[in-house]
């Protein structure tokens, strides 16, 4: 029996009532099928139509939850995963999280490489996961004790474990492919002129653009990069070279070009500061009443930059990936952003929610 239930909000302009006439299986039913948010304020700021998939909605709470069912299930496909295996990867934290979830919900074992700058929330949540959590010194793509790399060998050294390899399996561009870029193309009729994310494996880019550009080649696809990250270079000038500074955003940013984000269909790329990113964090959680992560703001703060160099009318669409929860201990402390340089982009009444 299917159950239905009806919620109904009074709004401004009228009465909006959403049904919930689906039920999903389990966790792994929990992940897609996003929420698309017209984000209200930045669009009649803008003129825009400023959309974002509420990626905090899948089941383990980030944009990474879709790549890691789909990691999964390329390993079961392959058979390199019987019952009761290992699955080890090399995270910033969210793709190990969406495992860790996952391989709870499936029965297998998770161990996590990731690089020890990286929130302690995440650290915690995947050890509540009962994720065996190591985090190692910060090192580049090149240096054999990179945490990809030991994710590798650690993985090797075990029998019946994976190193599910989120950067350069495209699995992960397959999950966007198959299920967000559908969802953005259904969900708006197919009227979207352009999408803009910040980039880690480069999946969530790359996946959606690929799909949206197959439906309409108009479709602008615009890459969002942080500080210190190579991406803005290699998209405007050929080189792999990083932007000045490093970032207070995690899970996004890159040295190289992945095996994810290889021929992506990408017209054009922005660098978009830190302040930026923060200040929109701020101005989502006191205008809009989204508590997100920087990463977010980020995504939002380059869609604003997409409205302003595309024009009024446009629709364009970006993802709020995870929970501000995840970075509570240093993205809403008032010494941490003092120490950064970031606590002056904050509008003051919005300094309420620092700690
Ligand atoms: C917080 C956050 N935002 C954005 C991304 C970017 O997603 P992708 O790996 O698909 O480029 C990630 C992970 O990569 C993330 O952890
Ligand atoms: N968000 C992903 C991937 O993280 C990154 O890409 C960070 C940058 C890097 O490590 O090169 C995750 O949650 O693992």
């Amino acid at each position: 029996m299917l159950f239905r239930s009806r919620i109904c909000f009074q709004l401004t302009n009228g009465t909006r009532c959403l049904s919930n006439d689906a039920i999903r299986q389990g966790l792994i039913g929990m992940v897609g099928r996003t929420p698309l948010v017209r984000i209200n304020k930045l669009s009649d700021e803008t003129g825009c139509e400023i959309l974002a998939k509420a990626e905090f909605c899948n089941g383990g709470g980030s944009v990474k939850d879709r790549a890691a069912l789909y990691l999964i299930k390329d390993a079961q496909e392959k058979r390199l995963l019987r019952p009761g295996g290992t699955v080890v990867e090399g995270t910033a934290g969210n793709t190990g999280i969406g495992l860790a979830h996952m391989c709870l919900a499936l029965g297998y074992k998770c161990v996590i490489y990731m690089p020890e700058n990286q929130s302690q929330e995440k650290i915690d949540m995947l050890t509540t996961l009962g994720a065996i959590v190591r985090p190692v010194p910060v090192v580049a793509w090149d240096n054999p004790e990179n945490y990809n790399h030991q994710a590798s060998r650690f993985a090797e050294s075990l029998d019946n474990a994976v190193w599910t390899n989120q950067f350069d399996n495209t699995a992960n561009r397959k999950a966007h492919m198959e299920t967000t870029g559908p969802e953005i193309w259904e969900e708006t009729r197919g009227k979207v002129n352009a999408v803009v994310f910040g980039t880690g494996t480069g999946g969530t880019l790359a996946g959606v653009g690929t799909f949206l550009k197959e439906k309409n080649p108009k479709v602008q696809v615009f890459l969002a990069d942080p500080q210190g990250s190579v991406l803005y270079n290699y998209i405007k000038h050929g080189k792999l070279e990083r932007t000045e500074g490093s970032s207070i955003t995690e899970g996004i940013g890159q040295g190289r070009v992945t095996k994810n984000l290889e021929g992506a269909p990408i017209d054009d790329a922005l660098a978009i500061k830190d302040t930026d990113a923060v200040e929109m964090t701020f101005r989502l959680l006191h205008e809009e009443g989204f508590f997100v992560g920087a990463s977010t703001g980020l995504n939002v703060a380059a869609a604003a930059q997409v409205a302003k160099i595309m024009g009024p009318g446009h629709t364009i669409v970006t993802c709020l990936c995870d929970t501000g929860q995840r970075y509570y201990a240093k993205l809403f402390s008032k010494s941490v952003l003092e120490e950064m340089g970031l606590l002056d982009c904050i509008p003051i009444p919005y300094r309420t929610s620092l700690h």
